[in-house]
């Protein structure tokens, strides 16, 4: 009641609805009435915006079992002449030194970051098996500094045993590296080979996802790797004989001609390197570490990426052009079987100028007709100098500065295993040409099987 008795309306609802506000001196009424209808526009737009998100990851899930997706990422160039811009947006190329792996791939996450959205929907990925962290928690004893089998530029690898008894090898991603990378390096494996299974690729059977933490489980691979057995202190006679080489050889050309043949889209390795082959005690090879992996489209002759690898297994077109191809792990595998025909390093700055660079001198012995002395003399049974020569020419053929003159990786298991077939030559005298170039040249005129059937490859999963 106001003091003359009459009824005081100036606390009711109505009053305070209808007084006026600051805001553009409107009523109360109409400001609430702006701001409930705002919020509603709001809501309705980003139910929208998740709507439209869901319906693409269903489609993502959806979509077929064993071919991998493409990753958003990647610029597929259908033209080959096309002109393109083949370097970092800061005009860098990125080879890496092996101990700058890491840098580079942080650099890389970062582009991938500012390119497209990294974040892994988990919920999504749609295949393998998810391990809780507390599962490899137990599985590696805490991640028991015993149970470290190593360390690459993505992370840290640790032996587990799971529950079931299953050993497995458990890549921590997310050790010393930011967020970005992690994601990314996730993603790569997935889309890569995550629904992939071949006897000569490393089998990834499963992941973990938990808050920041990302975890890769792959099947243990037992035997160490291809550079701790070329390089590492193995005495005065290298287990690895002339054959058990071959072996490897062939097992990684199988893996990689699986990627590069035997799938759709294709996938490039961009690391193929020693430290990369996995070995198992009866010395099959395990091409692993597919973190810089890119997926190449049937249309695509080549993808522009930033350049990736490790410094003496890079492609010069690829180091030059940042143009990447198949090609490139061809040239890097030629640069692999050398080191495996040599028992020397890629790089090695230990050595006499002349002999530091694996390609230069290895091109140079062959042309000037020195091919047996490039045996790695850890090797006690020498191969049989049409072995050797064979193994040569198939190094020569793969760092064809041409790419296009380069052996698929089809072709070059056919080449490789050409030597269980010792009667095969007869048929075929044109083989029989001495092999080595004396030019050093690397355009040999072979006539190895080029394509089987029509379509221009070849014959899908022979070496499967
Ligand atoms: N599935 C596996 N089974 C057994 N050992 C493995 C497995 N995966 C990786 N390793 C080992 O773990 C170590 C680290 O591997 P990782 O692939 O992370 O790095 P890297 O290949 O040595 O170096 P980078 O990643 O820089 O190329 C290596 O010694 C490798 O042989």
């Amino acid at each position: 009641m106001s003091a003359s008795g009459e009824p005081d309306h100036s606390n009711s609802l109505p009053h305070i609805l209808s007084s006026k506000t600051p805001f553009l001196n409107l009523k109360l009424y109409v400001v609430i009435a702006i701001v409930v209808f705002c919020i509603l526009i709001s809501l309705t737009m980003f139910l929208c915006i998740r709507w439209r998100r869901s319906s693409r990851k269903r489609k993502v899930k959806h979509s077929s079992g064993l071919i991998p997706l493409v990753s958003k990422e990647i610029t597929e160039i259908k033209a080959v002449n096309r002109k393109v811009d083949c370097f970092t947006e800061d005009g860098k190329m990125e080879i890496q030194d092996p101990k700058k792996k890491g840098e580079a791939a942080a650099a890389a996450s970062d582009d991938s970051l500012r390119s497209s959205d990294v974040s892994v929907d988990v919920q999504n990925i749609g295949w393998g098996r998810w391990y809780s962290l507390k599962e490899l928690e137990v599985a590696t004893r805490g991640f028991a500094e015993e149970n470290m089998i190593g360390e690459g530029g993505y992370g840290v690898v640790y032996r587990g045993v799971l529950q079931d008894g299953s050993v497995v090898a458990v890549k921590n991603l997310l050790n010393n590296k930011d967020r970005g990378q992690a994601e990314k390096e996730f993603r790569v494996e997935v889309e890569a080979i995550g629904k992939v299974r071949h006897k000569n690729l490393v089998g990834l059977i499963g992941y973990c996802a938990e808050g920041s933490q990302r975890m890769l489980v792959y099947e243990y691979v037992n035997n160490g790797n291809l550079e701790q057995w070329l390089h590492g202190d193995v005495g005065p006679v290298s287990p690895l004989t002339w054959d058990i080489r071959m072996k490897i050889a062939i097992g990684t050309a199988k893996g990689l001609a699986y990627l590069h043949e035997g799938l759709e889209p294709k996938v490039v390795h961009r690391d193929v390197k020693s430290s990369n082959i996995l070995l198992d005690k009866k010395w099959n090879a395990k091409v692993s570490d597919f973190g810089l992996a890119k997926l190449l489209g049937s249309e695509s002759s080549y993808v522009t990426t930033r350049v990736m690898g490790t410094f003496g297994y890079v492609s010069p077109e690829y180091a030059s052009t940042g143009m990447l191809n198949e090609g490139s792990d061809v040239y890097s595998f030629g640069v692999l079987l050398m080191e495996m025909i040599t028992g020397r390093s890629p790089i090695d700055y230990s050595r006499p100028a002349g002999e530091m660079n694996l390609v230069e001198w290895f091109k140079g012995m062959v042309a000037s007709r020195r091919g047996e002395e490039l045996v790695d003399p850890l090797i006690e049974v020498q191969p049989s100098p049409r072995a050797l020569k064979r193994a040569l020419l198939v190094c020569l053929r793969c760092i064809d500065l041409d790419a296009h003159k380069r052996p698929k990786m089809g072709q070059i298991i056919h080449m490789l295993e050409a030597d269980d077939f010792p009667f095969r030559s007869e048929h075929r005298p044109t083989r029989e040409r001495d092999p080595v170039p004396s030019s050093g040249a690397t355009s040999f005129e072979v006539s190895y099987p080029t394509k089987q059937g029509g379509g221009g490859n070849i014959e899908k999963p022979r070496w499967r």
